[in-house]
């Protein structure tokens, strides 16, 4: 698929910059199947562009879910961060237009690898967000894990993220392929 109307757009919160570097990872396994951006939520507006088809939203495992204000401040005092504590990706989806629902959507997280049996993900709590504004999701949600809270991310688990970006970029062509192939299906 490498129609120039249709692309695919990762939008990521990070703190200590271990999403940011998976958020890139699934960029690259994606682009084999669509051309994607990547962007930082606190730069990215409250619309999609028309051609997005594809929507991947991935945050860090705060207290068990999505971030808050109050734990991204927590965080901010715990180390160097990459972006401000103002925005996380649940105000974002809390704020998504409309017009956006044209496009399916995958989620990702980032959790700590010593703390993986215990509950509560980021990215299962986005696709419910999502979900209650009306998107259809194309993936399971999927972790990624972190040795510890301020990283690092390991190459393998980068690798993974890279394979789960070609995985949803697979979802993603078969999701329109079928109109794409047969175009006469419209008219029928
Ligand atoms: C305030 C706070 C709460 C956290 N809560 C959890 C949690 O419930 N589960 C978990 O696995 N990791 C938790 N973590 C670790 C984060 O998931 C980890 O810092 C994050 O994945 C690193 O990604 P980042 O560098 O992109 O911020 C927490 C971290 C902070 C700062």
């Amino acid at each position: 698929m490498s129609d120039n109307d249709v692309r695919a757009l990762i939008v990521y919160e990070s703190m200590f910059g271990n999403t940011e570097k998976v958020a890139l990872a699934i960029r690259d396994g994606l682009e084999r199947a669509v051309d994607t951006d990547v962007v930082r939520v606190d730069r990215c507006p409250a619309s999609l562009p028309h051609d997005v088809r594809l929507l991947v939203v991935g945050g860090p495992t705060h207290a068990f879910s999505m971030s808050r204000a109050s734990t991204r401040a927590d965080a901010s005092s715990q180390g160097d961060v990459v972006m401000p504590a103002k925005t996380g990706i649940r105000e974002w989806i809390d704020g998504l237009a409309g017009g956006s629902r044209r496009a399916v959507v995958a989620t990702f997280d980032t959790r700590v690898t010593k703390v993986r049996r215990l509950p509560g993900s980021a990215a299962k709590a986005a696709v419910r967000a999502l979900r209650r504004h009306g998107f259809t999701t194309i993936a399971d949600p999927s972790s990624f894990y972190v040795d510890d809270s301020i990283g690092p991310v390991s190459d393998a688990e980068l690798e993974r993220a890279r394979e789960w970006g070609e995985l949803v970029g697979r979802e993603l062509r078969q999701f329109i392929s079928p109109i794409r192939r047969h175009p006469w299906r419209r008219s029928a």
